[in-house]
């Protein structure tokens, strides 16, 4: 009988960590790539990690490993998480190893100065591989302690779908398919500078209502974005849109949340990321987000008020008070009424 092939996992952070163990303990073997020697010796011989899924136990089916190059060798179906600063650095030296792999993208950033999602930077690096990604409600601490959970595998490659279904499908964690990439992966970016919002309207003590108008309105925003690129709206309405903005804008799990309740607490930026030690994308896309919504002509009140507050020197109760007074909208003015 021939030996199982392993799946490669690209970064030895929480969710890199967290889809790892997944897989394991869905029988199959993952070589976990990460660019920390201390971090792989860890996860060896601990077998946790301490430094982003701590109590976790890790398991043996998880061999981690600081040579991309023989990760990849080994490896043709490959999960990419790592954070969107990185992702083209790391791929970019490797690229003549990546023709006819399936690589599949877990990273919910947009690229500084390109405005690029992660699969199209993929795709860019690597234009001979097939490409997906993964998004969804999908806190990795939660992941790993069990709790259920179900994502979204998205591409127009139906057998990546379901190569990856298959891989992930396990008793507490389910994935559904989707052919709109390009929509999936745009609600897993935007929804990051909701989160932030939401954690500072927390740690002010904004009630119930608020909460609801928030996400609400972070909905409609990030919708009628998504519409003016093209995006099918419907995309929204699941687990990768809606479901997504819900849980990273009501827990203080989620580190874009965090990074928000401490700005809400009166930390400065700076300070507030520093604290969270970890990656919070949202601080990233809320830059680009601002100034393509502006060329596009795309009317998003609550990322330009958390531009100002962050990089314009607004404070929280001039941006609150301009966006209660704004101008009377309608409600639902997001889905385009034609072919319906
Ligand atoms: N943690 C979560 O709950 C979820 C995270 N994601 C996404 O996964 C992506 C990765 O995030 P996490 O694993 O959560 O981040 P993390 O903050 O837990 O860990 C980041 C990892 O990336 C590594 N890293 C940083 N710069 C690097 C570089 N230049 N080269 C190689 N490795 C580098 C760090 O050493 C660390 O291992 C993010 O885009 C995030 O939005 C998606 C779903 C859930
Ligand atoms: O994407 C996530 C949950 O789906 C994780 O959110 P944070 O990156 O804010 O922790």
């Amino acid at each position: 009988m021939t030996e199982q092939q392993p799946v490669a996992v690209l970064g030895g952070g929480s969710f890199g960590t967290a889809i790892a163990n997944l897989l394991a303990e869905n029988g199959q073997r993952v070589r976990q790539w990460m660019r920390d020697p201390e971090q792989a010796e860890a996860i060896r011989t601990q077998r946790e990690n301490p430094r982003y899924l701590k109590g976790v136990k890790i398991l043996p089916g998880v061999e981690p490993d600081t040579d991309l190059d023989a990760v990849l060798a080994d490896c043709e179906l490959v999960f990419v998480a790592l954070p969107s600063s990185a992702l083209r650095k790391v791929l970019e030296p490797v690229a003549g190893q990546l023709a006819g792999k399936l690589l599949v993208s877990t990273t919910k950033g947009i690229e500084a100065l390109s405005f690029k999602l992660m699969s199209e930077i993929l795709e860019e690096v690597a234009p001979d591989a097939r490409i997906g990604v993964i998004s969804g409600p999908n806190l990795a601490k939660e992941i790993a302690d069990h709790a259920l959970t179900a994502t979204v595998v998205a591409s127009e490659d139906a057998e990546l779908c379901s190569r990856v279904q298959s891989a992930l499908h396990g008793r507490t964690f389910r994935v559904y398919a989707s052919q709109d990439r390009f929509g999936v992966e745009l609600g897993g970016a935007l929804k990051n500078v909701y989160a932030i919002i939401a954690g500072m309207a927390a740690a002010l003590g904004m009630g119930e209502n608020t909460k609801s108008m928030l996400i609400t309105r972070a909905l409609a925003e990030m919708t009628r974005f998504a519409v003016k690129l093209g995006a099918n709206p419907m995309t929204f309405l699941g687990l990768a849109g809606v479901g997504d903005l819900i849980v990273t804008c009501s827990s203080p799990k989620s580190r874009n949340y965090q990074v928000g309740f401490a700005l809400g607490e009166g930390l400065s930026l700076e300070d507030a990321v520093a604290r969270l030690g970890e990656v919070a994308e949202g601080v990233n896309t809320i830059k680009v987000l601002k100034t393509r919504a502006e060329e596009l002509q795309v009317y998003m009140p609550l990322v330009a008020g958390l531009h100002a507050i962050l990089f314009e020197g607004r404070t929280l109760a001039q941006v609150i008070e301009a966006l209660m007074r704004g101008e009377p909208k309608t409600d639902v003015d997001f889905i385009p009424t034609t072919g319906f």
